[in-house]
């Protein structure tokens, strides 16, 4: 340990971007710190991936009874307050959880608000905590949108928190925090209105199949307002009125501002101390380093074209733990990064897309999958892939959209990273019946 300092390596924020890489570079005998001003774990546990897919849960399982009408008796519904508290439930333990294996790694964790005071200080709430190495990790906040009445909207947070649903709901922005929320508040049963930026929902998805969830959800009485121009909000008894285009609004109970997420970078000291940052995050090279040799940055706060997810901040985060304890002096390479909207049906996608296979005369495959054994099973309507391959049929992307697309990816993606052969796909034995099976046998 460098006895200069308080810390070996402290770190900014308690995400994935973070603790992932902590906990073993602590237990490899590094002295680390972790600064946190709200719960430990950060966003994903707390207020994203882990809440909204237990709010998804009983959505699924709306979704599968409609199928199976007939089949299953009787008409299921969502109890909304009943899901919230399951929601609470399952990541009430979270922060706990996380923050037990941080301590018990030998971590200190430090409550409070941080702020860089020099290049190897940080000040939390006025006290220093100093270090040879700082991690920049403090991720990311939802973008309010800067119109009249902007504080009568509600960010993603507050809609999983919502212990009543309302009965009308607008919706700004056709994101991935915009779609999986109006599948889930559709479901619930809010009369849901969405009002897009522009004339395309979840713009890095295939276009025909968002359209194929946009109509579904249309078809499930979900309104979508293309080139909307929201223009203000305005108090109205109990309503909100949301005002747009040319004179048109639209009165209901609550408004979700879901315009995209920015970096936490201002009010960090960063300018003070010369960090290089700008509106999509600190600027990093490819040892994940700023321009200031011992401040580096990791997950969603960084300056990237990598999918801003929680497995490419914990493969950050592991990054930074193997070149902090001298494990890897290489720079960050990383592999192919899958992605998946928890609509109903799911929307999931890995490697090389169909816009980019077009350009370079790949071969797509396009599979309709609805009368696929497999897929009668579970008796679904929405059910395609396309897969593209190079000259020598090795896979190089994929993209599906149905109930069960993100195991789909899941399962095609060593044969994406790992360009894997005919032989050795043909090599491997298979759990069977599964999604899996179903799926090595288009390859
Ligand atoms: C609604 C929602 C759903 C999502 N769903 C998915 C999903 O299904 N799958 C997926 O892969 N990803 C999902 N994400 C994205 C995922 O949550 C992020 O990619 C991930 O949390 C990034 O981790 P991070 O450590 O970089 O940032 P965060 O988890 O945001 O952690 C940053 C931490 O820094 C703290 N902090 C900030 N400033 C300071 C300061 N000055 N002092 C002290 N602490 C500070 C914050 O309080 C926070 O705890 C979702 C995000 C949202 C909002
Ligand atoms: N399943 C998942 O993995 C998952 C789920 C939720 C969130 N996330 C992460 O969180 C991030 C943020 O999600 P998000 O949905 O907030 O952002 P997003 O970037 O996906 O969507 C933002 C939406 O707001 C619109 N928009 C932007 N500016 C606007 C304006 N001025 N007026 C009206 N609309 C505007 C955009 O056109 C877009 O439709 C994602 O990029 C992703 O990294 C991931």
């Amino acid at each position: 340990m460098t006895q200069q300092y308080d810390y070996d390596v402290l770190y900014l924020g308690s995400g994935h971007g973070t603790f992932d890489g902590a906990v073993p570079l602590a237990q490899s005998g590094v002295k680390v710190g972790i600064i946190e001003k709200d719960l430990i774990g950060g966003t994903c546990p707390n207020y994203g991936c882990n809440a909204k897919i237990t709010l998804d849960a009983p959505v699924t399982l709306l979704r599968e009874s409609e199928r199976f009408s007939g089949v299953v008796a009787g008409n299921l519904k969502i109890n909304w307050k009943e899901s919230v508290a399951h929601k609470q439930e399952v990541i009430d333990e979270l922060p706990g959880m996380i923050g037990g294996l941080i301590k018990s790694s030998g971590i200190d964790i430090i409550q409070g608000s941080g702020v860089f005071q020099d290049n190897h200080t940080i000040l939390v709430d006025g006290q220093p905590k100093t270090a040879d190495k700082i991690v920049i990790s403090t991720g990311l906040r939802p973008h309010r949108l800067d119109i009249p009445g902007s504080e009568l909207a509600h960010d993603s947070r507050e809609f999983m928190d919502l212990t009543e649903l309302p009965d009308k709901i607008a919706i700004i922005g056709s994101g991935y925090i915009s779609m999986e929320f109006v599948t889930i508040a559709n479901a619930a049963g809010s009369d849901v209105t969405v009002l897009m930026h522009g004339d395309k929902a979840l713009k890095e998805f295939y276009q025909p199949y968002v359209n194929k969830v946009i109509d579904d959800l249309k078809e499930r009485g979900v309104k979508f307002v293309k080139n909307a121009k929201v223009s203000s909000f305005e108090k109205s008894g109990d309503q909100v009125i949301v005002n747009y285009g040319d004179d048109q609004s639209l009165s209901v109970g609550w408004v979700l501002d879901a315009t995209g997420r920015i970096p936490n970078t201002d009010n960090l000291g960063l300018a003070k101390i010369g960090v290089n940052y700008n509106e999509k995050g600190v600027v990093v090279n490819e040892y994940l380093q700023t321009n200031i040799d011992n401040i580096y940055a990791s997950g969603d706060v960084i300056d990237k074209t990598q999918p801003k997810l929680t497995p490419t901040a914990i493969f950050e985060s592991t990054y930074l733990f193997k070149r902090f304890s001298g494990q890897s002096r290489e720079p960050i390479t990383y592999p192919v990064i899958p992605s998946v909207v928890f609509t109903s049906p799911r929307i999931a996608k890995v490697g090389v897309t169909v816009e980019e296979a077009k350009e370079n005369n790949y071969q797509i495959e396009e599979n309709n999958l609805v009368g696929d054994w497999y897929r009668k099973v579970n008796k679904e309507t929405i059910s395609e892939n396309t897969l593209i391959f190079d000259d020598e049929h090795r896979l190089l992307g994929a993209t599906e959209v149905s109930e069960q697309a993100e195991n789909v990816i899941n399962t095609l993606l060593p044969v994406v990273e790992f360009k894997f052969n005919k032989a050795e796909i043909a090599r491997l034995i298979h759990l069977f019946p599964s999604i899996s099976a179903s799926t090595w046998d288009l390859l």
